[in-house]
């Protein structure tokens, strides 16, 4: 009997395999962190062997946890932190290059001579939904075959391929150089720059001018279908691989975001809006992407208007490792309890330049309004209610590009359990913050669309009948606090502005 489903979730600082039942409750959980290689400041690379055998171990780990073998497990799914590129040998698996992580800025010369060529910023986005920054895979792409010995040759012989994470697991789940399958989804693929939104199909032109082989690109096919078995040797071996998504658009199917006007927002390294728009693709206006959804097997494809931000949960890692002011990310929150606001401070974490709705390259980052009367427990304060400061610039814009004002938001992700956080961020945003349950939502939404492919949940009313609350925090704030604490975190923002320029 197959009763559960599996989900491989490759995040940005860990891999997980979660499992799951038909309610769509967790099972059981492994989970295994990777080393964050830093080598210049800016580069964030990933050994992406490391990530393969880690996705290996917790595979394992996870069934072993349940007592459960791969018999009864129905189907796996995949989700994966997005853009972030790998490029590697057909013949032998092995990577040309560590992957470059979609936090890296290496790219910033690359995305400004593109840009050069005409349109600047906005050259591809008709086609692609996107702005031309240094977060999206293409020029990561172009970057390795531009700068690795022999690269380029070997890509053009047709011995290189490329793949975000999705590609990289499920090519080495299914056999890796003896019969892997090369495939993606649109979710990953609307990350690359590469892929026109309309068709789902790579956009020859833009390759072409990115110098990248279409022969090194993945076959796009649905989220929601079996791409291949596992391996005979793999602990999941012959179970269907049948649903990737990215692990933002995963949120959303997890979070049951499936009608037009609904929303989540994930807080992990950084933050995720996702406003579903339906099969209606809108182009913004206001600093936000246009992504693909979810495409579940021959269904219209479903569009989505993202607030991507960069930096979040990362700035909390950075308080601790950096700074060693916190020995765990918990332990931001007894310090922002033991003061009643920030004291007049603001942290803008342009670490990677800006993301929504700026897309600035040339920010970095900065603290505001220092006086000796700041300490400690203000400096954790700000560091929490940048990231909600940012979720509501976000939604600011969102509201402006799709009419659609919202009335709750439903979050999840790593740092929802902080609750000082959430009540803040309802605060800021003046609407109830309401947390499901399943706080994994990424691996429940790829365990879905694995699930609906073999005919293990039946249609996407069981997705919305196992969405459960856990908690609402309703604002408390008043009005002209609210817009006083907002109108000082417009005017940090504008401090970061023009710091690197092109001498640098
Ligand atoms: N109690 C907490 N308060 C604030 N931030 C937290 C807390 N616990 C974890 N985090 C942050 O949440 C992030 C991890 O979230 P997660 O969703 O697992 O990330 P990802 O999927 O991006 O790897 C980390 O950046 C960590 O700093
Ligand atoms: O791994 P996460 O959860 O930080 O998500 C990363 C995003 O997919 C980047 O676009």
């Amino acid at each position: 009997m197959t009763s559960y489903v599996a989900a491989i979730d490759q995040g940005t600082t860990s891999t997980r395999c979660m499992i799951f039942n038909h309610e769509g409750r967790v099972v059981s959980v492994d989970q295994r962190e990777h080393e964050q290689i830093f080598p210049k400041a800016g580069w964030v690379e990933h050994n992406a062997e490391e990530i393969w055998e880690n996705t290996r171990r917790v595979a394992a780990g996870a069934l072993a946890k349940a007592d459960l073998t791969a018999k009864d497990i129905a189907a796996v799914g995949i989700t994966n932190q997005r853009e972030t590129a790998l490029v590697w040998d057909k013949k032998t698996g092995k990577p040309v290059y560590n992957a470059i992580v979609w936090q890296d800025t290496r790219t910033d010369k690359i995305v400004t001579e593109l840009g050069n060529l005409g349109g600047g910023q906005e050259r591809y986005r008709a086609k692609v939904g996107l702005p031309l920054a240094t977060y999206f895979s293409g020029p990561k792409i172009k970057w390795i075959l531009d700068n690795v010995e022999g690269a380029r040759e070997k890509a053009e012989a047709g011995d290189l391929i490329f793949g975000n994470m999705d590609t990289w697991v499920l090519w080495n789940m299914t056999g890796g150089a003896d019969g892997g399958v090369h495939v993606t989804d649109p979710t990953n693929a609307s990350r690359t720059m590469l892929m026109d939104l309309d068709t789902l199909q790579w956009d020859a032109e833009i390759a072409g001018e990115m110098g990248i082989p279409l022969s090194m690109l993945p076959e796009i096919r649905s989220s929601s279908e079996e791409y291949g078995k596992v391996r005979e040797k793999g602990a999941l071996a012959g179970v269907p691989i049948a649903g990737i998504l990215g692990d933002q658009q995963a949120a959303t199917f997890g979070q049951a975001c499936l009608s037009p006007g609904e929303a989540k927002n994930t807080y992990g390294t950084g933050n995720f809006m996702l406003l579903n728009t339906g099969t209606e693709k809108v182009m913004s206006q206001n600093g936000l992407l246009t992504t693909v959804c979810y495409k579940i097997g021959s269904n219209d494809t479903v569009y989505a208007l993202e607030g991507s931000v960069a930096v979040t949960g990362s700035l909390v890692q950075w308080l601790r490792d950096n700074l060693g002011l916190i020995t765990t990310a918990a332990e931001i929150e007894e310090h922002a309890r033991s003061v009643e606001d920030n004291g007049g401070a603001y942290f803008v974490p342009a670490f990677s330049g800006l993301f929504a709705p700026y897309w600035r390259s040339d920010a970095r980052g900065a603290i505001v309004g220092l006086t000796r009367f700041v300490n400690k427990g203000h400096l954790a304060r700000a560091v929490l209610e940048a990231t909600a400061f940012q979720s509501r610039e976000v939604i600011d814009a969102m509201n402006a590009d799709s009419g659609v004002a919202l009335t709750s938001l439903k979050v999840d992700g790593g740092m929802v359990v902080n609750e000082l956080l959430m009540q803040f961020q309802a605060d800021i945003l003046g609407v109830p913050v309401i947390r499901p349950v399943v706080n994994e939502t990424t691996a429940l939404g790829a365990a879905y669309a694995a699930g609906l492919a073999v005919g293990f949940w039946k249609s996407e009313d069981d997705i919305r009948t196992n969405w459960a609350q856990d908690k609402q925090w309703d604002p408390e704030m008043d009005d002209s606090r609210r817009e006083r604490e907002y109108r000082n975190w417009k005017k940090a923002v504008t401090k970061t502005f023009d710091w690197v320029s092109d001498e640098d």
